[in-house]
């Protein structure tokens, strides 16, 4: 039995727990969120609610910790939970644009014996770039176009379409540390933070989170496209992306593991 706890009750927890809710092998034993208020609601969608909603108790009682909150919660949570020797799951992956958490929690996994997992999120493909990375890649870029409200755009300005970004996925991570840890994940697949390529696109047309996915190297070309529709509760969090950890999360569970 693979006992949970999450940080962040929001729309990728809610997510997790409708869709964990039929499934054998695990239990979510602890929620803990900043709005007590939250977790409760979280909570009360569970036909078996957890009793625990602090950390110190879900650090005693679960074997994997499940970030879904922010990058803050990120070096918050996730640190102290692999020095205790727990496994992890992150979705704030833009934290780890910071190299010196990413090699703070590298090492205390190594030290531990614990695993960390980063689900692929709202895209797909990472199989793909992890072979491809096997030998020369040449050039990882992801554009992303959202609705102008999910970026902080409102009035006049979120009535035209803008290109708002352009540059690296270090800086993109910094940039909107809520729209796109997507480019983080191609980053640690890939080629690194720096050399990923993003752009984010305002487009008041759309009612999706529209990814699109090239890479280049010396097995040929990839081109993706994503149109996700967003999760009910956060317009700026693609459904895929809490589908992607749902499936994560069985992955560490079940008896044969399907693909790469
Ligand atoms: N890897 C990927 O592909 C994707 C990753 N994400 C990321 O996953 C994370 C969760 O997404 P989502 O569920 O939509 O987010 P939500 O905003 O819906 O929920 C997050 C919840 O966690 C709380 N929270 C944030 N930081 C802390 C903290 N330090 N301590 C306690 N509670 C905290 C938030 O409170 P408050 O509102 O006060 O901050 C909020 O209640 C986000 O960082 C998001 O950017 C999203 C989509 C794709
Ligand atoms: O959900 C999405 O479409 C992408 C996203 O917010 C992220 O990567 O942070």
């Amino acid at each position: 039995m693979l006992n949970i706890g999450i940080i962040g009750c929001g729309a990728i927890t809610e997510a997790i727990v409708r869709g964990l809710a039929e499934a054998d092998r695990l239990k979510i034993r602890a929620l803990y969120d900043r709005h007590p208020q939250k977790t409760a609601y979280i909570s009360g969608l569970l036909k078996d609610p957890p009793e625990i909603f602090d950390f110190e108790g879900m650090i005693k009682a679960c074997d994997l910790i499940i970030e879904a909150a922010s990058q803050g919660a990120v070096r918050e949570f996730i640190l102290p939970a692999l020095k205790a020797g727990k496994n992890a799951m992150i979705m704030s992956v833009g934290a780890l644009a910071d190299d010196e958490l990413l090699d703070e929690i590298k090492r205390i996994s190594e030290e531990k014996h614990c695993k960390v997992y980063i689900p692929s999120g709202a895209i797909a493909g990472i199989d793909g770039l992890r072979a491809a990375a096997e030998s020369k890649i040449e050039k990882v870029r992801i554009t992303t176009r959202k609705p102008p409200q999910t970026l902080g755009v409102e009035g006049d300005e979120a009535l035209k379409e803008r290109v708002l970004f352009e540059g690296s996925a270090r800086e993109a991570v910094k940039r909107f540390p809520a729209n796109i840890n997507v480019s983080l994940t191609l980053s640690l697949a890939g080629i690194g933070p720096d050399l990923t390529e993003v752009v984010v696109i305002q487009d008041p047309m759309i009612d999706r989170n529209i990814h699109e996915v090239e890479i280049e190297g010396a097995f040929g070309r990839m081109k993706m496209r994503f149109e996700n529709l967003p999760s009910p509760s956060n317009p700026k969090t693609s459904f895929l992306a809490a589908l992607s950890a749902i499936s994560a999360i069985k992955r560490i569970t079940e008896p044969i593991e399907i693909g790469t």
